[in-house]
């Protein structure tokens, strides 16, 4: 059994009991999932400080909880994060950087696996963005159908900023979201939005002053859905990313090896160690 199910006061509502089902799968416990007993919606929350990046295993554990969830019949899902300042820092560069080969096609087979699951999830999904979500927090953020976002952090692509170019599926889910002009100019400047601009250009759907009420706003659209029949509504949601999705699976292995031709490139190796060095001095100056 991937989940052990065990009683506990929710961190997000104070005093809503709820189950929190923890995944015995990994040694690093990297994902909580709490289950709201009145509402029937689960909360998936990332877990792997100090900024939730997206190794091989995390990203196995996602892909994992997906599953189960839409196994167990979840009527919605919240994917957030446990840390204060940071949904998902993104892709986590050491999986990058001077890698064995084998891990690394390992690491973006997985995270294939992880995009077909969340962008092609049957369960309604909203994402509560408590903190920044850069790349690979971004996409998984727009892999979902709903996003709230707390102020005064930033997202977006900024993979052009350090050399990466972006591979399709990370340019499907920011196009599905925004407009194509404004899409396509983000992703070569590479930018990062604030909370506020996100807002404005619609990469997020609503501003939440704090996790508490953002959860509210997740909750509060995720009914949208209870008076709508769940098949029709995820066959519904299939005929607009059922294209995306088969495009990805009947291309997955090309896409694997164009990614990985890209990563171990030298100049692209030089440009990632450069930046590993950057976000490590990043506070000593
Ligand atoms: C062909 C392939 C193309 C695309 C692939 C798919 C698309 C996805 C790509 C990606 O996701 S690439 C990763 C992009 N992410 C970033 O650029 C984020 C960089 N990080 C930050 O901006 C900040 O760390 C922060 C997320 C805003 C959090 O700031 P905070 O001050 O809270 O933490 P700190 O900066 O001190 O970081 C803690 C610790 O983590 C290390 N770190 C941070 N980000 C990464 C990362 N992405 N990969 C590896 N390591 C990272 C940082 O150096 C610190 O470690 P240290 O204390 O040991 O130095």
């Amino acid at each position: 059994m991937f989940f052990q199910i065990t009683k506990a006061a929710t961190p997000l509502t104070g005093c809503r009991r709820q189950l929190i089902l923890r995944s015995l799968s990994s040694s690093t416990n990297n994902i909580q999932i709490e289950v709201d007993n009145k509402t029937g919606f689960a909360t998936v929350s990332m877990n792997r400080p100090p900024v939730n990046l997206l190794n091989l295993e995390l990203i196995n554990s996602l892909t994992r909880s997906m599953k189960e969830m839409e196994q167990n019949k979840s009527r919605g899902i919240i994917l957030t994060s446990t840390s204060n300042s940071v949904f998902s820092g993104g892709l986590d560069i050491k999986e990058l950087y001077r890698p064995d080969v084998q891990r690394l096609r390992e690491f973006w087979t997985a995270f294939q696996d992880m995009w077909l699951a969340w962008y092609g999830s049957a369960v309604p999904t909203a994402a509560l963005i408590n903190g920044h979500s850069p790349a690979g927090g971004c996409v998984l953020a727009t892999c979902c159908e709903y996003r709230v976002m707390l102020p005064k952090f930033t997202i977006g692509l900024n993979e052009a900023k350090f050399g990466l170019v972006p591979p399709p599926v990370v340019r499907i889910s920011f196009k599905n979201v925004l407009p194509l002009r404004i899409a396509e100019l983000a992703l070569c400047q590479g930018k990062l939005f604030t909370s506020n601009d996100a807002l404005n250009i619609g990469l997020i759907d609503e501003l939440a002053k704090t996790k508490e009420e953002g959860y509210e706003k997740c909750v509060k659209f995720l009914q949208t859905f209870r008076k709508v029949d769940p098949v029709a509504r995820s066959l519904t949601k299939q005929q607009f990313r059922g294209k995306d999705l088969d495009d990805l699976r009947k291309g997955k292995q090309k896409d694997l090896n164009d990614f990985v031709e890209h990563v171990t490139q030298d100049d692209i190796q030089m440009r990632l160690g450069l930046y590993l060095e950057q976000l490590h001095n990043r506070k000593k100056k």
